[in-house]
């Protein structure tokens, strides 16, 4: 029987630090996260600042299981990996794809606060300029209305979409715009999977393709292999914008998945400008093989969060701690 860590093992074991992003993504430009020398090995927990603690009791789950668990056999050793665009004017598109090595497919986000249909169709179009064989695919984050949704996809889709995440908030709009859409544009659920109290509503209510799916937010390796399992959909591994670290686990889910049709979110770490080791999971050659990954001591103490930060994350930890 598994005997999960205590809250002294748990506080003994960690390490809260701030690593820098190149580029902003969901609007922040560096991501704090608390990381684990487990005995199984290293682990990160590192839900959004914002998430409440109901949220961010899934993703210690899945900490304690990397860190105290370990990871299922792998059934591949190289996993396909997607490069990712966050909303960046289209001048900067070359500089940060040029962070990707062996780009063959590009997940382009779109619908940002702020911005116009116009702006999405100008970035989208400059990748299409610059990879004219690319697979690619858009995330709006649940940033669209149904109508809005319908006009942005029909006008995308000139651009050739592999498909579009999480257009709309809710499992009956995913339905709807799906329905639309009429198999023109495939149509994957994100959001709508890891962030409801039941990730199989969208698959029940056929209102998505395929799914999205996050190790750490779905609570662990374990438990988004039966999320998958049950859902009967495809599957998109993807990663919480992760360190070395954490992206080790979304790989270890991936490597694990007995079908993996589709390119993972697991490059992000291209769009940090630091990390915990000097041996990045990076993807070369648009791909990314399996290998386990250790923090740096040198690094950790570089990237170490500020006293109070670190403080906040070991309240964080303790009140997720008594809800696991
Ligand atoms: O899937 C990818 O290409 C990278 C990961 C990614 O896009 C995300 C990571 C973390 C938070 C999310 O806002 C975002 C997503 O919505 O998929
Ligand atoms: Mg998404």
């Amino acid at each position: 029987m598994f005997s999960p860590p205590t809250l002294d093992e748990l506080f003994a074991a960690s390490h809260v630090v701030s690593l820098p992003m190149r580029t902003k993504f969901r609007g922040v430009m560096e991501r704090e996260v608390m990381l684990f020398d487990g005995p199984a090995g290293w682990s990160e927990f590192g839900p959004f600042l914002e998430y409440g603690d109901l949220e961010a009791v899934r993703w210690l789950a899945s900490a304690v299981e990397a860190g105290w668990l370990g990871y299922p056999e792998p059934v591949r050793q190289w996993v396909p990996i997607n490069a990712t665009l966050p909303a960046v004017p289209v001048e900067l598109v070359p500089e940060v794809l040029g962070a990707f090595d062996g780009v063959h497919t590009v997940k382009i986000k779109v619908a940002e606060p702020g911005e116009s249909l116009r702006d999405d169709a100008a970035r989208v179009g400059a990748v299409r300029h610059l990879l004219p064989e690319a697979k690619i695919r858009i995330d709006a984050n649940a940033g669209w209305t149904v109508p809005q949704a319908v006009a942005a996809l029909r006008m995308l889709s000139v651009f050739d979409l592999e498909y579009a995440e999480q257009p709309v908030a809710t499992v009956p709009e995913m339905a709807a715009v799906r329905r639309a859409m009429g198999g023109s544009v495939l149509i994957a659920a994100d959001e709508s999977v890891r962030k409801v109290s039941d990730p199989l509503a969208v698959a029940r209510a056929g209102a998505a393709d395929l799914i999205v799916v996050k190790a750490a937010p779905l609570g662990g390796v374990g438990r988004a292999l039966d999320i998958v399992a049950e859902a009967g959909l495809p599957a998109v591994v993807s990663s919480a914008l992760d360190s070395s670290v954490g992206i080790r686990t979304g790989l270890a889910l991936a490597a694990a998945l007995p079908e993996l049709p589709f390119a993972c979110g697991l490059g992000t770490v291209a769009l940090m400008a630091g990390d915990v080791t000097g041996t990045s999971l990076l993807a070369s050659v648009g791909g990314m093989s399996v290998r386990d990954v250790t923090a740096d001591p040198d690094r950790l103490e570089y990237f170490a969060a500020a006293p109070e930060r670190q403080q906040w994350w070991r309240e964080r930890l303790r009140r997720c701690q008594a809800l696991l």
